[in-house]
């Protein structure tokens, strides 16, 4: 069944379809595998924020509690200092041998006091240990020592960070009010406290290559920070320059926070939580570098997305492969549709039949099969071969020759005469062969020749035969001699070749024309024939020369008197349509076989010797080709 050109459209769409269904396919699965990744990768990040929340929080309380305890160890000693102090002013002069001693055993017991010092009411700091003599240092300018003084009640006060006029260093300034008997302010006791003070438990946390602790007064100014990996350069002690998350998460929550910022002085982005130092002005931040916290999430992260990648890409892989193999399924139907239609078209044409046999039954036959033979295509399938044979023994004969040749495994090839419906014989030339994939089934072309073997019998004959009077020529005359002489070594009878010229025949061409020489040439080939026996031959080897074999001869009389009948049906008036009759007479010469005349050449010329002797002596009559030949 040929594919029509709407099949073929059908499964180009069914091949676009199938495509597009690919396409959906990787396109759905390619999105869970999306989201199930940025699923699994949010909620990572989630618990990854959540540890790193909770890590900054246990550093900062820890801070907190570690700075509580240094300032208030310093406080503690700014108080007995304070106490062992008290109203000393009042007494009379001030006894410098009893303050040094008492600031330096107090000095002694804090090891996170810098220094420890008192002044006077104007702000003048006390000769003491660190002091150039004959220097005075007035801390009337300071705003915690102006602080101090204008607070009545006896409180703390602690400095912004300040750069300290003795030890020249940045510090924090811790101070308490000194009274005279009175409660009149007689001046301030204070203690410096390093900022590098606090370097040292900063630098007991762990966090990180790219942390932060930072220390920062109320006001935001920055008191110490620590970075292990040293980011952005020495901190700038003072600077009130803070991310505007701290600044707003404060606003919500001025005693404890959290938030994520990325830091101005090295740009490294943190998670951060801040806790207020109560009760000292002060707050600790600690913060942990997202890069480093998120590192492992990171590298999780990478290899779920590269993992994802490759699922995909297997995917996709595999698709374009299964698309490739459609495709490749796809083209060979069409191959194989194309070829149907070509067969189709080659067993249906008009010229060349085809059959399908099996044991000599027609399974299937084409349309030239029909015009060939003339039976209709239902007549044939089901029957056997032999309608179209002449007979049962041509039949059976073809079927012996062809079926003997195919079993040999051998394709069988032929030119076969055969029937058609209305008995007119047919020439094929028929090719056969055992259908390999259809056990016991053959199929065979078929070619009708009729004309070409017509023809090529025509040629045969022109080459053979004498085309005017139908006799043989001198070709076949001497395939005939050689045939009768081989046969005739074998054989008793009498073999005698005659040769005859026709006497005064050029004077009835020349007279009645050559229409009227043809007639007679014709009437006496006829009639010579009607006097020979069917073995014998009369061959027309020119003009009006005719040779004459006798092969099968009792005796020489036997053919001598057969030419005299010769001669006499020769000389018989010829009739000539619209003419009058002709005569003609012949001379004839013959010689019979014998030791001397053995061979073709030698007979042919001993009665063409004959002949001439019999038309010099008149012509009419007959001679013989030997010697005691008698003329008749
Ligand atoms: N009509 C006709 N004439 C032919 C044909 N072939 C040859 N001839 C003529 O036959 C004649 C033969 O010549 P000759 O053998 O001399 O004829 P003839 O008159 O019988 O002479 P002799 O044989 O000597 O007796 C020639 O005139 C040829 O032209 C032919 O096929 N048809």
């Amino acid at each position: 069944m040929p594919a029509t050109g709407a099949s073929r459209s059908l499964k180009a769409r069914e091949l676009r379809r199938f495509a597009r269904w690919l396409v959906a396919v990787n396109l759905i699965v390619g999105a869970m595998l999306g989201l199930t990744v940025f699923h699994s990768l949010r909620t990572s990040r989630q618990i990854h924020e959540a540890r790193a929340r909770t890590a900054t929080e246990n550093l900062v309380e820890g801070l907190k509690a570690g700075i509580w305890a240094k300032l208030n160890r310093v406080d503690g000693a700014l108080l007995s200092t304070g106490f062992r102090l008290k109203h000393i002013g009042s007494r009379g002069p001030l006894d410098l041998a009893f303050v040094k001693q008492v600031l330096a055993e107090q000095k002694s017991l804090v090891p996170e006091i810098e220094s420890l010092w008192i002044t006077d009411a104007l702000g003048n700091v006390q000769p003491g240990a660190g002091v150039p003599p004959f220097q005075t240092v007035n801390l009337g300018d300071r705003e915690y020592f102006r602080r101090v003084r204008d607070e009545a009640a006896d409180a703390l006060v602690v400095s912004e960070p300040t750069h300290a006029r003795i030890s020249k260093k940045w510090v924090l300034v811790l101070a308490r009010r000194l009274s005279n008997l009175d409660g009149s302010f007689a001046g301030i006791v204070y203690a410096n406290v390093a900022v590098e003070e606090f370097h040292d438990l900063f630098k007991s946390l762990s966090v990180g290559r790219q942390g932060a602790v930072t220390l920062r007064t109320e006001s935001l100014r920055l008191v110490a920070r620590y970075t292990p990996g040293d980011n952005g350069g020495p901190p700038p002690v003072g600077s009130a320059n803070v991310s505007p998350e701290l600044a707003a998460s404060l606003k919500v929550s001025p005693a404890q926070g959290f938030f994520v910022s990325r830091t101005k002085l090295d740009n490294i982005e943190r998670t951060n939580s801040y806790r207020r130092v109560h009760p000292f002005p002060l707050y600790v931040l600690a913060g942990l570098a997202t890069a480093e916290f998120f590192s492992q999430w990171r590298a999780d992260a990478a290899v779920q997305v590269a993992l994802a990648s490759v699922l995909m890409l297997v995917l996709l892989g595999a698709s374009c492969g299964v698309y490739r193999s459609r495709v490749r399924q796809y083209r060979a139907q069409q191959e194989v549709s194309r070829l149907v239609d070509e067969q189709g078209l080659m067993l249906n044409n008009e010229l060349i039949g085809i059959l399908r046999l099996k044991a000599g039954q027609i399974m299937w036959a084409n349309k030239a099969i029909e015009t060939m033979f003339g039976h209709p295509l239902q007549d044939l399938v089901g029957y056997t071969t032999r309608v179209l044979c002449g007979d049962d023994e041509a039949y059976d004969r073809l079927g012996k020759a062809a079926y003997t040749h195919l079993a040999s495994g051998s394709p069988f090839r032929a030119q076969l005469l055969l029937r058609k419906k209305n008995g007119s014989p047919i020439w094929v030339d028929a090719s056969g062969a055992l259908m390999a994939d259809r056990a016991g089934e053959s199929l065979w072309v078929m070619l009708d020749v009729t004309q070409t073997r017509l023809q090529q019998q025509e040629i045969e004959r022109a080459a053979l035969y004498d085309s005017l009077t139908g006799l043989p020529n001198r070709r076949l005359l001497h395939e005939r001699l050689e045939l009768c002489l081989h046969g005739r070594r074998r054989s008793e009878h009498l073999l005698a070749v005659a040769f005859m010229d026709l006497d005064g025949f050029k004077p009835i061409n020349d007279t009645h024309g050559h229409e009227t020489g043809d007639v007679v040439l014709c009437t006496v080939a006829r009639r010579m024939q009607a006097g020979m026996r069917a073995g014998d031959t009369i061959a027309r080897i020119g003009g009006d020369e005719f040779v004459l074999i006798f092969a099968d001869l009792k005796g020489q009389e036997d053919c001598m008197s057969t030419l005299e009948r010769i001669l006499a049906v020769i000389r018989e008036p010829i009739p000539v349509l619209g003419k009058s009759p002709c005569a003609v007479s012949a001379s004839i010469g013959v010689a019979f076989l014998d030791e001397e005349h053995a061979t073709a050449c030698t007979l042919l010329a001993t009665a063409d010797v004959a002949m001439y002797r019999a038309k010099k002596a008149g012509g009419n009559q007959v001679c013989c080709g030997e010697a005691e030949a008698c003329v008749v």
